[in-house]
């Protein structure tokens, strides 16, 4: 199958205003048959992707797409099929859904989905429904600038950060942890700690490899609800997609003063890394909110930053 040209998809992740997401299941007689997937099907002859999109969710579950924004592109090769998965969250549809075609159809909370059976190449499609397009670093020079630093990304309304301090003495560093992880469960903020920390015992949501401590992992470390990992190249994605990593930080894309010695890897070679992996990929390096639009069509997650949030 690897030779053969993939059957290009469009899927749409669709969310209703309570942020659920809308479900189909797969006719018996098909390819994947029985499973759960997020509506959509095969592009036509000259058919633009999101024209397909369109067409394909008005005749599937009857709904007008409004507003859509690319989520994350799926190469896989099944025994028999090699597909291209484009999938794209609707944000804004009109009409009410409804299963046009006879199949099973749910709105299912993002939290739920690991209780439907999806095809394989799925898996990262379903984290990547569940990541925010946002993710801050959390630093710091001094507790009391950690502490000033988060209250910033709190009222910039971000749900998942990386706690990343360098500089402070252990025990500083021990007592900042928990006042940040406590600070951001009142918040709904969920906190990944980096590997560098080298604190046990606190109760974060995950996992923050950083690259080097990523290619010392043969395994996707355990028991994290999410692990992440820093990666500079193509070499360090595809390890990190090869160990099972929920996601990824791909840095530094621009010009940055915070690194001012590594070379920015640019708009172009970001988005031919990231289209190499099955993964969800944060940009990082000198970008800002306005940036999102752009970063998204290259087909990242969203943005990544320290100083991006801090405005
Ligand atoms: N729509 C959709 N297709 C998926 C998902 N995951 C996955 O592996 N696929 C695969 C299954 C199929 O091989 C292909 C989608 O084809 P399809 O059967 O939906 O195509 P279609 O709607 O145009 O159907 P048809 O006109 O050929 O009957 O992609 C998913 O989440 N949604
Ligand atoms: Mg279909």
């Amino acid at each position: 199958m690897s030779g053969s040209a993939a059957v290009h998809v469009a899927v749409g992740v669709i969310r209703d205003g309570n942020g659920n997401i809308l479900l189909t299941q797969r006719a018996k007689h098909t390819h994947q048959g029985g499973l759960w997937e997020f509506p959509g099907g095969k592009l036509e002859a000259h058919e633009t992707v999101t024209q397909a999109l369109r067409r394909e969710l008005q005749e599937e579950v009857g709904i007008t797409v409004q507003t859509a924004k690319p989520l994350i592109k799926i190469n896989h090769c099944y025994p028999d099929l090699r597909v291209l998965l484009d999938v794209w969250q609707v944000t804004d549809f009109s009409g009410v859904a409804e299963a046009c075609e006879g199949q099973a159809m749910q709105w299912v909370e993002p939290r739920q989905l690991s209780d439907y059976a999806f095809p394989v190449a799925n898996v990262p499609i379903i984290t990547a429904s569940r990541l925010p397009d946002r993710y801050a670093i959390l630093e710091g020079s001094s507790a009391k600038q950690v502490l000033a630093n988060l209250e910033r990304i709190i009222n910039k309304r971000i749900t998942m950060l990386q706690l990343r301090i360098k500089s402070l003495p252990a025990a500083e560093t021990a007592a900042v942890c928990h006042a940040v992880l406590a600070n951001c469960r009142q918040h709904g903020i969920q906190v990944l700690l980096n590997s560098d920390l080298l604190l046990t015992g606190l109760p974060a949501d995950g996992l923050h490899l950083s690259s080097r401590a990523l290619l010392a992992c043969q395994t996707k470390p355990s028991p994290y609800r999410w692990v992440a990992a820093s990666c500079h190249n193509l070499q360090e994605l595809r390890h990190a997609e090869n160990i099972g990593a929920d996601f990824a930080v791909l840095a530094p894309i621009l010009p940055t003063a915070t690194h001012p010695d590594a070379q920015p890897l640019g708009w172009e070679t970001m988005a031919k890394l990231i289209d190499q992996v099955n993964l969800p990929v944060f940009a990082l390096g000198g970008l800002e909110l306005d940036d999102m639009d752009r970063v998204l069509h290259a087909g990242a997650q969203g943005i990544a930053g320290i100083s991006a949030f801090l405005s």
